[in-house]
């Protein structure tokens, strides 16, 4: 099998992308996340995707097989992005306490061979316990909203806040797995006839 080029600079997409089994270069976008207001929250996460997809393509026109994913939350028609600071991340999680949210990640996959680009969006959806303020700032002192799209992390501490999530598990910490599985067959990059 040969070799992807992650287009990303997130360790969680890294260790997910591994469980497939394939071998890995890390080489990130130079991008800066930009949503365009015209576009629906589901396009917008594909538009982003696809943006740091042609950026790692332009500044690696040989590499075979490209690959590059973007998270981010929505409630209530708002997008949510990796906080600023901890009173960001304080009112994100207060705002998804007792609620359910959607987990938007979209993973574009392009194949040099075949000179073609998949796409694909999942959208998962995570329940919140009623949080009070103790418990959301209990959480915060961990320390993991730094780095993540809602500021928390389901694969770490971020699990005391979740009631139960319908979908991906993979997918909310970054990448969907059985997703991506699929994808790379479609390319003929995994062949499961042996
Ligand atoms: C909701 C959630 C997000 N996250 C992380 C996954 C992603 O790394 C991050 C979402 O931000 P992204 O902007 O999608 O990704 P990134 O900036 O970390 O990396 P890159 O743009 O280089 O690909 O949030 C978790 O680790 N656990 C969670 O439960």
């Amino acid at each position: 099998m040969g070799l992807v080029t992650l287009g990303s600079k997130s360790p969680r997409r890294y260790e997910l992308l591994k469980k497939l089994g394939v071998d890995i270069v890390v080489k990130p976008p130079n991008i800066e996340e930009i949503c365009d207001e015209n576009l629906s929250v589901q396009e917008n996460a594909i538009k982003i995707t696809l943006d740091k997809l042609n950026s790692v393509r332009e500044n690696n026109p040989n590499d075979e097989i490209i690959l590059t994913a973007d998270t981010f939350i929505t409630l209530d028609n708002k997008i949510y992005g990796k906080p600023k600071n901890r009173v960001e991340a304080f009112n994100m999680i207060t705002k998804f306490s007792g609620k359910t949210h959607q987990v938007l990640t979209g993973v574009a996959i392009y194949s040099k061979e075949l000179d073609k680009t998949v796409t694909e969006l999942d959208i998962t959806s995570v329940k919140f316990k009623n949080l009070d303020k103790k418990t959301v700032d209990y959480y915060l002192n961990f320390n993991e909203w730094q780095d993540a799209a809602g500021a928390y992390q389901i694969q770490n501490m971020g699990e005391i806040l979740i009631d139960y999530i319908n979908g991906s598990y993979s997918s909310v910490m970054g990448l969907p797995i059985s997703r991506i599985y699929g994808m790379f067959v479609s390319l003929n990059f995994i062949n499961p006839v042996i």
